[in-house]
């Protein structure tokens, strides 16, 4: 396994079809980077030195197994770190979340991972399914690593991901709930130099693992949204360069120097959060209508036994609509333009 890998680097590739011969190891590389080797598709890079500047970076991709593009990013970094040609400044942790799920090219297998953080793999009946084990050894990880980082290191976690269809803002990012902490300008500007304009504030609580890290950990955290989903092989990763390079600076760079200028950011606040309560839930909107498409206030968007849903203002935009949902889980967020007043940065 190690000569492959300190050759070719493909870690991604070993964990997803050769998972037994990935064992739990720590090795130097020849330019002095340490690697621990984690578990399969869990991986950290740690200078030789670390200083008080230094970042704990966590990268995860492949939360949901068919979010390509931003696991496609994640492996070419690996594959660069571990042949030496990117030298890391900071440490930096890689977690490729549901490789189960990339064999199948589904979202998951059993449960949706991203609804299984901040302990919910856990709750009710348990670790009863792999998405529930593998949530819990992604948390189990990303606390050891940022352990190390004590308390006044700087912490980020990018949860990367792709969304199911088209979006009017093609990338965006949302920013989990962060229970009146201050939104960070520099963050902003780091998912601007992303290419990620378009930010959308949570607002409440969820069991995501941005939400998890931001709540859990302080880190400065975010769901990425990277396009759409598409097989593997099959996206244009030109549309993901600003995202790519500025990941790689990030890992890379001691210091990133960001544009400050954030009047082009457009960002969004969730006005209503619509659970799907019965099996027949339905959207009102044709299955091709693309995230971010706005609606009139009283258009109707979704009907299900016992509730109907309108827009509530005029602009409301419709963010993740998605009928197929488990009962209980989230069918369809919509949105409200807010400004960068409105968070004070
Ligand atoms: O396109 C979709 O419907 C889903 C894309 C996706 O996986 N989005 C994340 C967002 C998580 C968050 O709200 O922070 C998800 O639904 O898990
Ligand atoms: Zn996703």
């Amino acid at each position: 396994m190690l000569s492959r890998l300190l050759a070719h680097g493909d870690f991604l590739n070993l964990s997803r079809f050769s998972p037994d011969a990935v064992k739990p190891q720590t090795l130097q590389l020849e330019n002095g980077v340490h690697v621990h080797i984690i578990a399969p598709g869990i991986v950290a890079f740690c200078p030789q030195t670390l200083n008080l500047k230094s970042k704990y970076i966590v990268l995860s991709s492949g939360v949901h197994g068919n979010e390509t593009a931003p696991i496609e990013i994640c492996d070419d970094l690996v594959k660069r770190l571990f042949t030496g040609s990117l030298v890391p400044a900071h440490a930096v942790l890689f977690q490729f979340g549901n490789l189960d799920a990339m064999a199948i090219a589904k979202r998951f297998t059993e449960e949706n991972m991203n609804r299984l953080f901040c302990g919910a793999h856990s709750a009710g009946e348990g670790r009863v399914n792999d998405e529930r084990i593998r949530a819990k050894q992604l948390e189990d990880t990303m606390a050891a690593f940022f352990a190390d980082a004590g308390d006044n290191a700087e912490k980020l976690h990018y949860d990367l991901h792709t969304a199911i269809r088209e979006s009017k803002n093609e990338k965006f990012a949302v920013y989990p709930f962060l229970h009146g902490k201050p939104y960070s300008r520099e963050q902003l500007s780091f998912m601007k130099a992303c290419g990620v304009k378009t930010i959308l504030l949570s607002e409440s609580a969820t069991t995501t693992y941005s939400y998890h890290s931001s709540l859990n950990h302080g880190a400065h955290s975010f769901t990425v949204e990277l396009g759409k989903v598409q097989p593997f092989g099959q996206n244009d990763m030109a549309r993901f360069e600003e995202a790519r390079n500025t990941l790689t600076s990030l890992v890379c760079e001691p210091h990133l120097s960001l544009d400050d200028d954030l009047s082009d950011m457009v960002i969004y606040r969730v006005n209503q959060v619509i659970n799907k309560q019965a099996d027949d839930f339905e959207l009102y909107f044709a299955d091709d209508t693309p995230n971010f498409m706005d609606f009139k206030q009283g258009d109707k968007l979704a009907s299900e036994t016992g509730a109907k849903y309108f827009a509530e203002q005029d602009g409301e935009a419709v963010v993740f609509p998605n009928a197929n949902v488990v009962i209980g889980q989230r069918a369809i967020l919509t949105v409200v333009p807010a400004s960068l007043e409105y968070i004070n940065v």
